[in-house]
């Protein structure tokens, strides 16, 4: 069968079960015609790619995905990957990676006669399987087979079906190699030139997997449900370096025709989910800034970025305390090109962050302490699929708090949790409080994660959680359940049933005021509510407003100066006390008071000197008070702030402000990201074409 065979599917209708029903049923979606995007099914012939993936197709039979992952098609009830082993070239000339994967695969139930992965835009060349000695991968004998690539899905991608030669039993093993290249279209890699670089002679290349994007960059089960160890070598041009989600084993410069060639080895032995697959290849240089912990970048910014990170070792040591040791051995941090298009990626061993964290005066770490706090909720204990996101982004924002309040105080921690509060007003105002992205666990059938996206996850599920440690006791009760939640659950992917079950064995066992107690608090929690209920949180927080009182009181301040603007009594000192987050919360306020009077916006940006503010969080804010205020004068710096770095979390709300001011703004805004649509990478880019109606 030919390397890029098409099967029928059909389309992809919700299924009408219960939440967890659905967890434990087999989902075939039913009959009806569809339109896919797909391949015909010819050799694979290169590099033909971009009429590869236009041809339209008409679907006309069933297709399944994952019983407990509805944004994937591997079938990890029957089998799933153990470890796997990749052997990647870079090759910077075709933007492309190319090599082998080889997935050792553990059979679950008896009679598996296939292994199916996801893919999506990518060549598969051959697929081979080794069941004879599957411990030892060199003296292997891999037999090549027929495997089937299912039509594409417009958001999954393509099923790669693996026949297994034989039918095998239960807790067997088996070995599948499969020879493979990526595509101009493997949405988790970005190339990039030397010119966007900050040292501008080599190319660079850095990977984003997470939410679904691993398929795009290696054939894999790409659900978090599925954990695995991996080892691999990276062949990479000279003089570039590469890294990974894992510990740095050797390196070698390769000889003979291969001369000008490194080959970087790597080795991650705690399991983990693909997502958080993550390489890196580029002119970079690493400073050392703790015991465990390099901050790699391009050379020209790795002082900057080394000083910036200086108290990453303090946030380890703290999250240590809060919870188990540090699993992962090294704790390197990579700062990336600005168009990473997020704060940070918590990749095991290596954290990204976006350059947008170079304050210059360490404000904006708290992203590091999130990452750090990652490394236990999210990596070692992971959500099953992306409906239960919140148990990796809820608890991971919880935690990062935890380490900020034990460091800077419990203000600080609470002062946090009023401007997360904000933020979810403003995503919970941009989905409309009725849309169901708005639910801490949302329905993702049929959905691209992606678009699900926001920071509802993240402050819904502190805010769960910090309504549980208040209403169950307080810290000295919730805090030893911390560590007792990591212990039960690390190495696991679980979902919110699992994690609620655990609560209340805990707490019904460990209650300092007994188990009729615990049962009696643990039953006015309306869970429904919480889980499953659209807009904001169903209890409103009470946090400490030490911090607060002066943003509101200045704000008030300059928010009836706009009777008087001829009479303003402000100075530079107004926030000379402020902190960052402070100044943030400030302009939150700001934000959400009628339109300035233009007058009453420069007489602010004057004083305060916002015209040329470098602060990221600052920065972001400020433009976003003048575009309220369809404040003209701003769109030029928009267009430099969109344009020097692609972090979603700024350009995505600057663009559609821009977008919605006046018709200027909005033709404005759609040309300058047609005009510099390759700056962004393709997760950012995705989501603004949808943002500026051009998709
Ligand atoms: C309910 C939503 C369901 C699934 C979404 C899952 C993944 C979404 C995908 O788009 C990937 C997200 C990656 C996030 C990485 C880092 C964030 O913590 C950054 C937060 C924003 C920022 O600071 O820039
Ligand atoms: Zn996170």
């Amino acid at each position: 069968m030919g390397c890029l065979q098409s099967r029928t599917v059909s389309t992809v209708t919700r299924q009408p079960t219960t939440r967890y029903a659905r967890l434990e049923t087999k989902l075939t979606y039913p009959t009806s015609p569809a339109k896919y995007i797909t391949v015909p099914p010819t050799k694979c012939s290169l590099p033909a790619y971009s009429s590869l993936f236009s041809t339209t197709f008409t679907a006309d039979s069933n297709r399944t995905l994952s019983a407990m992952d509805p944004n994937s098609f591997a079938n990890t009830d029957r089998c799933s990957t153990r470890h796997l082993s990749l052997r990647l070239t870079v090759d910077f000339g075709r933007g492309i990676l190319h090599g082998t994967a080889i997935h050792r695969v553990k059979v679950h139930q008896s009679d598996t006669k296939e292994f199916i992965l996801d893919t999506k835009h990518l060549v598969i060349h051959s697929v081979e399987v080794a069941s004879d000695n599957p411990a030892n991968v060199t003296a292997a004998k891999f037999v090549t087979v027929e495997h089937q690539l299912d039509a594409a899905h417009p958001k999954f991608g393509q099923a790669l079906h693996v026949p297994l030669l034989t039918a095998m039993a239960a807790d067997t093993e088996v070995l599948v190699r499969i020879s493979y290249e990526t595509t101009h279209q493997s949405s988790a890699l970005q190339f990039l030139t030397p010119e966007q670089t900050a040292g501008k002679v080599h190319p660079y290349l850095f990977t984003q997997c997470q939410a679904i994007h691993a398929r795009t960059m290696v054939p894999c089960q790409d659900s978090p449900g599925v954990k695995i160890t991996y080892d691999a070598a990276i062949q990479a041009p000279k003089p570039l370096k590469a890294l990974m989600s894992a510990i740095s084993i050797g390196e070698r410069d390769l000889t003979g025709a291969d001369q000008g060639w490194t080959v970087f080895e790597f080795e991650q032995k705690t399991s983990m989910p693909s997502y958080l697959l993550a390489l890196v290849v580029g002119n970079l240089q690493g400073k050392s800034v703790g015991p465990r912990s390099t901050v790699w970048t391009e050379p020209e910014v790795v002082d900057a970025a080394a000083w910036e990170f200086v108290d990453t070792e303090e946030f380890i040591a703290t999250a240590e305390a809060l919870l188990t040791p540090y699993q992962w051995g090294r704790y390197d941090l990579l700062v990336v090109p600005p168009s990473f298009p997020f704060g940070g990626m918590e990749n095991p061993c290596l954290t990204f962050v976006t350059p947008t964290l170079l304050a210059g005066d360490r404000s904006l770490v708290d992203v590091v302490a999130h990452e750090i706090s990652h490394s236990w909720t999210g990596n070692l204990v992971t959500t099953k699929n992306w409906e239960s996101f919140w148990l990796n982004e809820g608890w991971t924002v919880f935690v990062e708090r935890k380490i900020l309040g034990r460091l800077h105080g419990e203000a600080t921690r609470h002062f946090g949790a009023i401007l997360g509060y904000k933020e979810l007003e403003r995503a919970i105002d941009f989905f409309g409080k009725d849309n169901p992205f708005t639910a801490l666990i949302p329905d993702l059938q049929g959905e691209d994660p992606d678009d699900a996206f926001s920071t509802v996850p993240y402050e819904k599920g502190f805010n769960l959680l910090f309504y549980l440690e208040n209403h169950l006791g307080g810290p000295q009760v919730f805090e030893p359940y911390m560590k007792a939640y990591i212990r039960e659950f690390a190495g696991q992917s679980i979902d919110a049933a699992q994690w609620k079950d655990f609560l209340y064995r805990y707490m019904l066992d460990y209650h300092p005021e007994g188990t009729d107690k615990a049962k009696e608090l643990l039953s006015q929690v309306d869970w429904d509510k919480w889980f499953y209920g659209r807009g904001m949180p169903p209890v409103v927080p009470t946090f400490d407003r030490t911090l607060l009182e002066a943003c509101e009181e200045l704000a008030r301040r300059w928010n009836e100066a706009r009777e008087h603007t001829d009479k303003l009594s402000f100075s530079p000192n107004d926030l000379a006390d402020f902190t960052t987050d402070q100044k943030s919360v400030f302009l939150e306020i700001i934000r959400d008071f009628e339109p300035f009077p233009h007058a009453l916006i420069e007489a602010m940006q004057d004083i305060y000197q916002l015209k040329d503010v470098r602060n990221s969080e600052i920065r972001f804010r400020w433009q976003m008070v003048c575009l309220k205020a369809h404040y003209t004068p701003v769109f030029p710096r928009v267009v430099d702030f969109v344009l020097e770095q692609g972090r979603m979390k700024f350009v995505r709300p600057l663009y559609r402000s821009l977008y919605g001011s006046t018709p200027e703004g909005a033709k404005l805004a759609q040309d300058t990201f047609k005009q510099h649509r390759e700056f962004y990478h393709p997760i950012a880019a995705a989501q603004l074409e949808k943002d500026l109606d051009l998709a």
